[in-house]
């Protein structure tokens, strides 16, 4: 059997005395995508959180391709491999987007080149500043400043939150491209489950800081009633 990317082993995790995940056990294989998903403030961002060392743990322990990393600083897990894509986006304002791009990199198969061909739009504005850029171009440019560290897993924390449709149609052919053409693992926290699930194979669903709900991403697609009943979605009406 394939040795998992990176594994979540019975965690507890939070902020202070506030436990927000608990029970949590889940398995990333190489090359896997896994939709998270759930209502408002059930945890999400908090296992990506955890999954970097944002997070502290109070139980459990995590570990990357069969080794612990539990007590690994943030940058040693990014070194690893692990690419997360921060919610606020986090773009440096006073640089332009190519310099945005090149602070972080590491050499391998995403360069510059590379993330231009997946994102036109940054390559058309690659001199403007950071702080002139459109929501979506924002989203790209952090997508693609993270994939120059040439990460074997990405962590994308609503990447398409309050994006006019015709960005988010653009970005998701992006994030399937990576996924399924490029091989590279993908945990995906997303308000809109049909898009998550149409770009995973995994998914599973968080209540409360627990799973509730797992399920290969193309059945939970097609389960109405389990969708309604989490995350209060009529199939065709998201
Ligand atoms: N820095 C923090 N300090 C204390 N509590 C926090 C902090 N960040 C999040 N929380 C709490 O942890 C819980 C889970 O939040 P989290 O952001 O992980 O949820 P989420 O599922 O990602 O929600 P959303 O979809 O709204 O982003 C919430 O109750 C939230 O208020």
């Amino acid at each position: 059997m394939t040795e998992p990317l990176l594994e979540f082993r019975d965690v507890r995790s939070g902020y202070g005395e506030a436990v927000v995940l608990d029970n949590m056990s889940l398995s990333l294989p190489p090359n896997g995508s896994l939709a998270l998903l759930g209502r408002n403030g059930v945890g999400k961002s908090t296992l990506l959180l955890t999954a970097m060392g944002f997070v502290t743990l109070a139980r459990g322990s995590i570990h990357w391709r069969g080794t612990d990393i539990s007590w690994l600083a943030p940058h040693k897990r990014a070194q690893l491999g692990l690419g997360w894509v921060a919610q606020e986006r986090d773009i440096f304002a006073s640089l332009t987007i190519e310099e945005n791009l090149t602070v972080i990199a590491r050499p391998g198969r995403w360069d510059l080149p590379a993330i231009y061909r997946l994102f036109p739009r940054l390559a058309d504005r690659r001199a403007n500043m950071g702080n002139q850029l459109s929501g979506g171009e924002q989203q790209m440019l952090a997508t693609g400043r993270t994939l120059m560290t040439n990460p074997a897993v990405l962590l994308l924390d609503e990447p398409f939150e309050g994006l006019a449709p015709i960005i988010v149609e653009e970005l998701t052919a992006a994030v399937r491209q990576m996924a399924i053409d490029e091989g590279i693992a993908l945990i995906l926290v997303e308000q809109h489950a049909e898009v998550a699930l149409g770009l995973t194979q995994q998914a599973i669903i968080i209540e409360r800081g627990m799973i509730a709900h797992r399920a290969a991403s193309a059945d939970l697609l097609k389960d109405s009633v389990t969708l309604e009943r989490y995350l209060g979605l009529k199939l065709g009406a998201s």
